[in-house]
This record gives structure tokens, C-alpha cells and sequence, in this order.
């Protein structure tokens, strides 16, 4: 991999302000999804290792949450802007290890940089309350506090912006943090420690432990006591899992699982808009985002033309090595995660589903059972395994229905609540349809929700919590009620 800054393409872990390999010498192999090489072997930690990153958190976390807010904004501000001049070398280590093409690993890193960049501001604007006391030999007064040392682990999908954006509010509050990154895509995160140090942030405030054994570390993370928070980005299975761990030490925790996104397209829409809404929620990062479009549903008279549109759009899809212009659609993750893909749209063509649109890919290099050809299907139905599971592949599924009664009740036909889209233009109905939808996010004539300044997160199944905005910081501070009597 070629760098300007080679620096940034670490192996060992960085915790108390040092790097680390693992006492035993234990390494795992990262590989390039794109061309199945290895990328680099990366330091393997345990159990011990985790639990001396924790402490080191603990350590630096009194001084770290003493320092004024000011002084706290200027270290982040200092890592946003070095993330921003290593831009181009951080997409080509997120490309290499994660497969998204390059121009999307760009945008992912200013997307991470941008929380960076907010939650520096925010960090100088946590209020308190004072209260109307019940008598006037009293008065109360509410503060805000840091809640502690957080435990964050994160996926493979977004490996930059899923860590910032949780660290950067972390710390902001005055927590220390300690990152477990997915073992498929440990190197962004090391990249972002390297960074850190650079910008001066004080041994022990950010902290990141690789290993290949998440179940191990996870354990060490949520029955530690010194960790008072875990924040976690995954799939819903795992967060019930750790769920359960953090309950036994009755832990805070952050939960952004995954999703089932209805995309619902209403015969008064702008179709236009709508398939540029589509494209870009269904296609971004390959599918594998949890707030990718799942399950489109396309109103009965605008049906045919609205899959002769998609077609014609997703005729621009080119699939590839993401680091080859002109791609804009990567690998999946593994082979395991396309053979996944697979049998979703297997079983619904078995069970009727119609092949509107299958692409045709061009991949001459390396071990392509990664790739999944974009690929439209109709006639979806409630009953096929497609409409139920999250895709996390660049799979349109297209169902037809007749009214806005039928077709609400099929959107919140589902465990999972976190973002889910429709167009219109009847103002009534952007509303009182919005208002309708059980989701923590809701995109209306627009297909891209996600940024820095707006809260980000899920209810139901999808979890709780929220990442970005004014309300992000909350997530990270406890609140303390204080008493004063004797006036
Ligand atoms: N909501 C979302 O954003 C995401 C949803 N998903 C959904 O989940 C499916 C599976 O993806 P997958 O990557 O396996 O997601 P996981 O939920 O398994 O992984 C997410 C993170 O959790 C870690 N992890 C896994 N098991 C444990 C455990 N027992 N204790 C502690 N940490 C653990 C992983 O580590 P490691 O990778 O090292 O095993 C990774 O860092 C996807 O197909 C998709 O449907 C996946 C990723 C993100
Ligand atoms: O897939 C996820 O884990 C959420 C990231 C997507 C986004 O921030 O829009």
C-alpha cells in the first residue's frame, strides 16, 4: 500500500500512550477484500491486554475530565484537522482493508472527521438547570458529569466514522475511551490513534486494542468495573449479547443495531428524486450500511416505470476493486457475507420473486466470490426471507402496493426501527406519515440522513441511544441533581 505519511499503517495495539504487541507474540492477518491478499499481520491482544488498556483509561480519566472544555475542544480540534490533511492516506488504508471505492472511503473519513469537528464545539456546551425548590430553605441545581471510562466496539462497515463519532462525544464529555475495532478492519482505527498521539491527546484518554477474539474482549469490556459505558455498533444478535454482559455490572450502554429500511415510493412523488433517493441508499457501501434501503415498496400505478428507471440507474453501477476509477460499487466483506446475499435472493426468486435486472461484472483479478452483481428483483413479498433480513448487499428488492394504510403497516412489519424513507408530495401525508413510522429516522424525499448535526440512531430492535447532534454528548455525561439547604 502506498502512503505519503507510511506512518499511519500500524500493527500493534496503542493503549496508555505506548504501543503494544501481544506478550505471546500472537499476530492475525488482514487482508484486502478486493484482491483477498494480505494486507499486513496485525498485533492479536487478550484478555490481560484489554484489561490493562481499561486501566490505563482509568488512570488518565480524572486528569483528562479536569481539563477545562476549552482545552478539551482544542485536542479535538487539533485531531480533526490532522485527520483532514491525512485524508487521502486514511481512504487508501479504509479501501484497502474495507473494499468501499476510494471516493467513498474520502467521504467516509470527513464524515468520522466531521463529529471530531462538532463535538469540539458541543464540548463547550453542555448546560445544567436550576431548578424551583419546594421551599425556601432550599435550592437545586442540576450539573452535567463525564460518566466515566467508555468501551466502544465497533464494525467492519464504516471502521473511521463508526469509532469518531463515538470517541469524539466520549471525549468531549471528559471520558477516556477504549476502541475494540472489528478484527476485518483493525487499521483505521490505528491510523486514527496515530493521529491522536500526534495531536497531543494525553496517554491513556484514546485507546485501541485489535484482537481476533471479540467474544474475549468483549467479556474483559462489559464486566470490568472500571468501564462505566459501552457503546456498540453491530448487528442486533451481538448487542443481546452484550446487552446481557453489561447487565451483571449494570453498565450504560449505546446500542445502533441493525436495521430493515422501507423505501416507499408514492404515486405523487417526484420519481426523479425518488431513484436518485433509491441509488444512493440501497447502493452506499456496496448495501452494507444498516440504514441501507431494504425493502422498497412502490405504489401500483408507478410501478413498471419506476423499475424501468431503476434499471436504467443501476446500469451505472460498475463493481470492482474500489480502488480502480470508476467503480462505485467494492466487494463485500467476505465470502461468507456475499454467500449470505446469495441465498436471500435465491429463496425469493423460489418463491416468485421476478429477475428484473441482474449486472453484468468485469473482475479479471484475485479471488472475486466477494463480489455481488447489483441486482433488481420484484413481486417481493412479506413471506420470503429478503423482506425480513437485513440485505447488507446491493440487492433492490421491489414490492408493489396499493394503499397508504396497506403499505404503513407493512413498513413497521418488522422488529427493527432504525431509518426508513418515503416520497411524496402531499404535505398531509409527509405528517402524518412521518409521524406514523415506528423508526428513530426517517428520510422523506431524500435517501442520504446521516450526518454530523443530526441524531442518528434507532428504536425498537434497532436499539437506543443517539450518535451526532446537540443530544449525541448526553449519551456520554451522567447527571448529578445537588441539594443545597440551610439558605
Ligand atoms: N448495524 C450495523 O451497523 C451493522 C450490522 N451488521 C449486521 O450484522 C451482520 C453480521 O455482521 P458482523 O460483522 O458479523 O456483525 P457483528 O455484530 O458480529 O460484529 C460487530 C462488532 O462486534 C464484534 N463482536 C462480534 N461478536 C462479539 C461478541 N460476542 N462479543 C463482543 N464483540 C463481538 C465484532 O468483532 P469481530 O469483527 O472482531 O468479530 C465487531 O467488532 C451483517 O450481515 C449485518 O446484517 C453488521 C455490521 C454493522
Ligand atoms: O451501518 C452503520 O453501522 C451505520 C453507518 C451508516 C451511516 O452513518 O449512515
Amino acid at each position: 500500500m502506498q502512503l505519503r505519511n507510511p506512518k499511519l499503517l500500524r500493527s500493534e495495539s496503542y493503549f496508555g500512550g505506548e504501543w503494544h504487541s501481544a506478550a505471546d507474540g500472537r499476530t492475525f492477518s488482514v487482508g484486502n477484500p478486493a484482491t483477498g491478499e494480505a494486507i499486513i499481520d496485525v498485533a492479536d491482544l487478550n484478555s490481560i491486554n484489554a484489561a490493562e488498556a481499561i486501566k490505563a483509561a482509568h488512570l488518565a480519566q480524572a486528569d483528562w475530565a479536569a481539563l477545562t472544555v476549552k482545552e478539551r475542544s482544542a485536542y479535538l480540534r487539533r485531531w480533526f484537522d490532522l485527520i483532514m490533511a491525512n485524508q487521502d492516506d486514511l481512504a487508501t488504508i479504509l479501501t484497502t482493508e474495507q473494499g468501499k471505492p476510494l471516493a467513498e472511503a474520502k467521504g467516509e473519513i470527513a464524515y468520522g472527521a466531521n463529529y471530531i469537528e462538532w463535538f469540539a464545539e458541543e464540548a463547550k456546551r453542555v448546560y445544567g438547570d436550576i431548578i424551583a425548590p419546594p421551599n425556601n430553605t432550599q435550592r437545586l441545581f442540576v450539573i452535567k458529569q463525564a460518566i466515566g471510562v467508555v468501551a466502544s466496539i465497533t464494525p467492519w462497515n464504516f471502521p473511521n466514522a463508526m469509532l469518531a463519532r463515538k470517541a469524539a462525544p466520549a471525549l468531549a464529555a471528559g471520558c477516556t475511551f477504549v476502541a475494540k475495532p472489528a478484527q476485518e478492519t483493525p487499521l483505521s482505527a490505528l491510523a486514527l490513534a496515530v493521529l491522536a498521539e500526534e495531536a497531543g491527546i494525553p496517554a491513556g484518554v484514546f485507546n485501541v486494542v485489535c484482537s481476533s477474539d471479540a467474544p474475549a474482549i468483549g467479556h474483559v469490556l462489559t464486566s470490568s468495573p472500571l468501564v462505566s459505558k459501552l457503546s456498540f455498533t453491530g448487528s442486533t444478535q451481538v448487542g443481546k449479547v452484550l446487552l446481557a454482559q453489561c447487565a451483571t455490572s449494570v453498565k450504560k450502554t449505546s446500542m445502533e443495531l441493525g436495521g430493515n429500511a422501507p423505501f416507499i415510493v408514492f404515486n405523487d412523488a417526484n420519481l426523479e428524486l425518488a431513484i436518485k433517493g433509491v441509488m444512493s441508499s440501497k447502493f452506499r457501501n456496496a448495501g452494507q450500511t444498516c440504514v441501507c434501503t431494504n425493502r422498497i415498496y412502490v405504489q401500483r400505478d408507478i410501478h413498471d416505470v419506476f423499475i424501468e428507471k431503476l434499471v436504467s440507474a443501476m446500469e451505472t453501477l460498475n463493481t470492482g476493486n474500489g480502488r480502480d476509477d470508476g467503480v462505485n460499487i467494492g466487494p463485500l466483506i467476505t465470502n461468507k457475507a456475499a454467500a449470505k446475499v446469495t441465498e436471500l435472493v435465491n429463496d425469493a426468486l423460489e418463491h416468485g420473486a421476478k429477475l428484473e435486472y441482474l449486472a453484468k461484472m468485469d473482475i479479471t483479478a484475485g479471488d472475486n466470490t466477494r463480489f455481488y452483481p447489483p441486482t433488481l428483483i420484484s413481486g417481493v413479498n412479506k413471506h420470503m426471507q429478503i423482506s425480513k433480513d437485513e440485505i447488507f448487499g446491493p440487492v433492490a428488492a421491489v414490492s408493489i402496493f396499493d394503499t397508504e394504510e396497506e403499505v404503513l403497516a407493512a413498513a413497521n412489519n418488522t422488529e427493527f426501527g432504525l431509518a426508513s424513507y418515503f416520497y411524496t408530495n402531499d404535505i398531509s401525508r409527509v405528517w402524518r406519515f412521518g409521524e406514523a413510522l415506528e423508526y428513530g429516522i426517517v428520510g422523506i424525499n431524500e435517501g442520504l440522513i446521516s450526518n454530523e448535526m443530526a441524531p442518528f440512531g434507532g428504536i425498537k430492535e434497532s436499539g437506543f441511544g443517539r450518535e451526532g447532534s446537540k443530544y449525541g454528548i448526553e449519551d456520554y455525561m451522567e447527571i448529578k441533581y445537588m441539594c443545597l439547604g440551610g439558605i
